[in-house]
């Protein structure tokens, strides 16, 4: 854990801005998208001010997330380009700071979404905050490449919490919106480590590019990227939604696989500066965002 970066002597006071910065908004907004999208498609609709105060604890305990996986990264993230100018490694503000920053996000968020919508959407939000801080970042992070195939369950919580959030119970779809972020996860992520993997490496972390190498990466992203499709065409399969979803998530979901077997064929990486991974990466994005929408667009088509 860090240590220099905890005692810099000249700390320079942190505004508003770093704040922001430590609840990562660019990743959190699509969470909170697929939660947004997992609370509307469920049954019988939700109070707009319940529905709208669910979001906004599922973003604030995202974001609460987001600042304790850099206070107890401050160190690790000092030595990796892609991170060194964040708040706490760029001196700008104190751990304790952050901590406490974290925490109290992380009460308030949790027992607001008790009180507002009800207990059993509170537990999960608690259990995905814990489990990101402590499963992921904590404990296997540092330890083993498949960090995050199993931290990811983390980042696929949102659509199960939002929906359980508007019923009180769970239901197979908001299941298999869970299952697509969850397999979703690795190829989103081992595509952008397939290109920082030196900073992977210079930080000591196991990610799978720097522990079993290159070829094994892709292998695995086009590999997770097969039951990521089957579940993407579940929904639609299984009659849960209507066949707008299912004709637009078959091309997208085909689109999806064709850049990942682009990248999984790739053996020798040629002078390109790792374009068809930058690709993958910037599809996998846009890919759950279309996804939810078009989720969305669907069930109020079918209630039309
Ligand atoms: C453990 C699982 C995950 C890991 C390790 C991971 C890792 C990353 C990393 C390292 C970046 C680059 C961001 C940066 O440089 O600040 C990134 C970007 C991003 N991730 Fe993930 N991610 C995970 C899960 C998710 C999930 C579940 C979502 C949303 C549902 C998501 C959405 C995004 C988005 C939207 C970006 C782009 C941010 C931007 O525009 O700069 N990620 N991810
Ligand atoms: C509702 C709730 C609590 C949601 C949690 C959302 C969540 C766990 C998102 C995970 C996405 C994420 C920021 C991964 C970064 O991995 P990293 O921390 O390894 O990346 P880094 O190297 O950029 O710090």
């Amino acid at each position: 854990m860090a240590s220099n970066v905890a005692t810099t002597p000249n700390i320079l006071p942190a505004d508003w801005r770093d704040f922001l910065a430590l609840t990562k908004p660019s990743v959190m907004r699509l969470v909170v998208f697929t939660g947004l999208c997992g609370m509307l498609v469920a049954p019988g609709g939700i109070n707009p001010v319940l529905g709208f105060t669910a979001i906004l604890c599922i973003a604030l305990a995202a974001g609460a997330s987001g600042a304790l996986n850099q206070w107890y990264e401050a160190d690790i993230d000092a030595l990796m380009k892609r991170t060194e100018k964040r708040p706490l490694p760029a001196g700008r503000m104190d751990r304790q700071s952050a901590l406490h920053f974290g925490v109290g996000l992380s009460f308030f968020s949790v027992l607001l979404m008790g009180f507002a919508t009800n207990w059993f959407a509170a537990v999960m939000l608690a259990g995905s905050i814990l489990f990101y801080v402590i499963i992921y970042t904590m404990w296997l992070k540092p330890r083993t490449p498949q960090n995050i195939v199993i931290g990811g369950a983390a980042g696929a919580f949102p659509p199960l919490i939002g929906w359980i959030a508007a019923t009180g119970h769970v239901a197979p779809l908001p299941v298999l919106l869970f299952l697509i972020i969850f397999l979703w996860t690795p190829p989103h992520f081992w595509a952008l480590a397939l290109w920082v993997r030196p900073d992977y490496a210079a930080a000591g972390i196991p990610m799978l590019p720097v522990v079993a190498g290159e070829r094994t990466t892709r292998r695995q992203i086009f590999l997770y990227s097969i039951p990521m499709a089957a579940a993407a065409i579940a929904p639609w399969a299984m009659g849960l939604t209507g066949n707008l979803y299912g004709v637009t998530a078959a091309v997208l979901t085909a689109w999806f696989l064709y850049l990942a077997a682009k990248v999984g064929i790739r053996t020798a990486v040629e002078d390109d500066g790792m374009k068809p991974e930058k690709r993958l990466f910037a599809f996998s994005i846009l890919y759950l965002f279309l996804l939810f929408g078009i989720l969305l667009a669907d069930h109020w088509m079918m209630a039309l």
